[in-house]
């Protein structure tokens, strides 16, 4: 397995992946966090990974953003293989991750904080380029199409939507390649959830492979090319755009046969009371008895 610092990946034809999953792996110890996960991202494409807790989201993404090394399997760049042995290697790739809480300080300006760490300087005593920082920062905002008037102003003063939007132009403008985003619109509220779904259109329209990472297959239905599901850590869907609906994602996310099975068991079980699978998921109610299992009356 070579190391992706070792060398830059060749030309690669137009329907090469720009990153490939096959058959990857990952166990700490005894416990297998991912088995055989095989997963495609394409240049101009969203990659939706949905799964419940615990399905292995976190440790697929620590594998591809170099935090961890995989097991089993293997992964390609441009179609060589390589490995991330940490993850300034994954950047230097191209890979840059959007995590939940979004590597912002919040009380430093929306300028600084879009080149934290990498400050433009000039001048033979290399100080900092202010002038220059915030021209920059306002094109690319711009060019996205997000409006801040003060780029003065402390980030923790924006709205989540926001924050969020300024840590994906950041990634963008710093040379990404692949973004992956970590459930970027967990905690936001309707409004919010569009401004960065339709921020994740505009990587995808620029030429990104994007992969995100979401509970909600009504958001990744809305800006997805394609779904995979993960499940206990192994795939148990992957499908293109055109061959799922919202509601068969929907359902797959929420179970898929086994919920619409325990449904159909509850519903036997007391005509009168129909409870919702989302009750009986979430432990609020306990699943009665089947029918064929109750004690015969004397
Ligand atoms: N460092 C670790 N050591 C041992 N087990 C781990 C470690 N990290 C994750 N796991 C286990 O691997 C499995 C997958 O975890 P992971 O965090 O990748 O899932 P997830 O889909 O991100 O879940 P969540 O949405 O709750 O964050 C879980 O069973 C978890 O307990």
């Amino acid at each position: 397995m070579s190391s992706a610092t070792a060398e830059r990946p060749g030309a690669a034809s137009s329907d090469t992946p720009i990153l490939a999953l096959d058959g990857v792996g990952k166990s700490y110890g005894n416990v297998h966090a991912l088995r055989g996960v095989s997963l495609k991202v394409r240049q101009g494409e969203v990659t939706c990974v949905l799964g419940d807790n615990g399905a292995g989201k976190s440790t697929l993404i620590k594998i591809i953003s170099g935090l961890h090394e995989h097991s089993d399997g293997t992964m390609t760049l441009d179609g060589v293989e390589c490995s991330f042995p940490s993850p300034r290697a994954a950047q230097a790739s191209g890979i840059a991750t959007v995590y939940q809480d979004l590597a912002l300080a919040p009380l430093m300006s929306v300028w600084r904080n879009f080149f934290l760490g990498n400050e433009l300087r000039r001048g033979p005593f290399r100080t900092l380029d202010i002038a220059g920082m915030k021209q920059i920062c306002h094109d690319e905002l711009a060019k996205m199409g997000i409006v801040i008037p003060d780029l003065d102003r402390p980030v923790g003063g924006l709205s989540g939507g926001q924050r969020q939007c300024i840590a994906i132009a950041r990634a963008i403008y710093f040379g990404a390649r692949v973004i992956i985003l970590d459930e970027p619109t967990a905690a936001l509220g309707v409004k919010q959830s569009g401004v960065v779904l339709r921020y994740i259109v505009k990587a995808r329209d620029a030429g990104l492979g994007v992969i995100f990472i979401t509970h909600n297959p009504h958001h990744a239905h809305l800006v997805g090319n394609h779904f995979v599901i993960l499940k206990l850590g192994r795939v148990v869907l992957d499908a293109h755009r055109d061959e799922l609906t919202l509601e068969q994602l929907t359902t797959e996310m929420a179970g898929g046969e086994e919920l619409a099975e325990l449904s159909h068991e509850l519903r036997g079980a007391d005509p009168g009371k129909v409870v919702a699978p989302a009750e009986v998921e979430h432990g609020q109610v306990e699943a009665p008895a089947r029918p064929d299992e109750e004690e015969p009356s004397a």
